[in-house]
């Protein structure tokens, strides 16, 4: 049974629109270590706010030059996520996928490019959240979650899988 959520979510609006972006290429996916900001210390994909006038896919290949110096090739917006947080203001980030990338990841004074193999992705570094659709994600699988934090703890979510009719379809 699902407790019921302390978040009404009918009425809720995130002040922040977000993205991310998570690069796999030869068994290895492309992380960042975070140096400031919301979550510095933390590994996460590169992904920032979206500026006024932008496109989530606009946001998310200009997050990824100016904190990587790279170019994502093709990127597929495969979730959505809602994070109610208690201390900050609530965010709503779009998540993508992409297969290959142009250029060399350099670190930057944002982040600092990180390879990882598929089957040691360092979720304890990481957002709580991450665990639950990062491999939905590395599934090609399109999902919607919403998390409740209270300071970095997850104290109440939901994940709804196949939420998204993905125009290119499915990639195997
Ligand atoms: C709460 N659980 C969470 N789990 C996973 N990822 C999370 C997250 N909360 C925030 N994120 C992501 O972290 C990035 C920075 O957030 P953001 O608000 O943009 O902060 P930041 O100070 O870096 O902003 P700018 O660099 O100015 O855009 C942004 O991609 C956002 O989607």
């Amino acid at each position: 049974m699902t407790p019921p959520s302390p978040i009404d979510w009918a009425s809720w609006r995130a002040e922040i629109h977000a993205t991310l972006l998570f690069i796999v290429r030869d068994g290895e996916i492309l992380l960042i270590e975070k140096k400031r900001g919301l979550g510095a210390g933390k590994i996460n994909g590169p992904g920032g706010k979206i500026d006024p006038g932008e496109t989530p896919l606009e946001c998310v290949v200009r997050e990824t030059r100016e904190e990587l110096g790279i170019t994502a090739k093709r990127p597929r917006k495969l979730g959505e996520l809602h994070f109610a947080m208690s201390d900050v203001p609530d965010i709503l980030c779009h998540v993508f996928l992409a297969r290959d990338f142009s250029g060399q990841p350099v670190e930057t004074e944002e982040a600092k490019p990180l390879w990882y193999k598929l089957g040691d992705i360092p979720y304890e570094r990481m957002w709580k959240d991450d665990i639950h659709w990062l491999p939905v994600l590395l599934d090609e699988r399109s999902f919607h979650g919403r998390f409740v934090f209270e300071g970095e703890e997850v104290v109440w979510q939901d994940m709804q899988l196949d939420t998204y009719w993905d125009p290119e379809g499915p990639r195997h």
